[in-house]
């Protein structure tokens, strides 16, 4: 579904910023992606859409659905004239699809905004508009850029949710993130980056050893692993 090797991964003209970060994202599973501000989580991200010029090593990715974490939208297109583009686009079976559709822009409470253009919408309904085009899609793997931000905690859960039934449908999910007790509940295992490097890979009892914080939060443990680290 997603196999990652970064030998080495930075901007031009710069020493590389990730250095030998190997990690995958199976059918089924939610991964976190974790670290500080500055850890290199955005730059792996772009590794993996192979929007790097500066980059060694390799990725297998599967068919995709990426939410960045800033929205952006056809200047000139309304939020349904989105929706039909991408329709059209896939030519995928016209009535499923926007059943669907319409089903998804009801959980999202966007219904009554089809006609507005998402340039115009607030940071969190834009953020809706993003997630209910990648669910249309159907991908294989979502990556999901720190989806938690603009999000209200109703939507927050509602997308929990989806997220739960396209695991069951098989689907992998690479999700950065800085909400740590969110990710502790939600995620099967996690990547922590700090300073483009690997600190530690696993399910959260792989964390807790590593940090030695038996039982800890996975808050506590990354706290303590980021103590070592400055
Ligand atoms: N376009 C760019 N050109 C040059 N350096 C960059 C660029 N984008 C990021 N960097 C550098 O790469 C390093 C990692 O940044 P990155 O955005 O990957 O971190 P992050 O873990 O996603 O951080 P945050 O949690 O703050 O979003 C930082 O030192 C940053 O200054």
């Amino acid at each position: 579904m997603l196999v990652v090797n970064i030998e080495q991964a930075g901007y031009p003209g710069d020493t590389a910023i990730l250095e030998d970060i190997h990690f995958s994202v199976k059918p089924g599973e939610l991964v976190g992606l974790i670290g500080p501000n500055g850890a290199g989580k955005s730059t792996a991200v772009k590794s993996i859409l192979g929007i790097l010029n500066n980059f060694k090593g390799n990725v297998e990715v599967s068919n995709y659905s990426y939410v960045p974490e800033r929205p952006i939208f056809y200047e000139r297109a309304t939020l349904w004239e989105h929706i039909d583009f991408l329709q059209a686009i896939l030519q995928v079976h016209e009535k499923e699809f926007m059943k669907r559709a319409e089903e998804l822009l009801e959980i999202f409470q966007l219904t009554d905004v089809i006609h507005h253009y998402p340039d115009s919408f607030s940071k969190g309904m834009q953020q809706k508009v993003m997630l209910i085009l990648a669910f249309l899609r159907k991908p294989d793997l979502y990556i999901i850029d720190e989806p938690f931000m603009g999000l209200d905690p109703r939507a927050t859960k509602i997308l929990l949710n989806l997220l739960e039934e396209e695991k069951k449908n098989g689907a992998g999910v690479l999700m950065s993130t800085h909400v740590l007790d969110t990710a502790e509940k939600r995620c099967d295992r996690f990547v922590l980056l700090s300073n483009g490097r690997l600190i530690v890979k696993g399910s959260l009892s792989d964390i807790q050893d590593k940090s030695g914080l038996s039982g800890g939060t996975l808050f506590d443990c990354f706290d303590k692993l980021m103590e070592g680290e400055s």
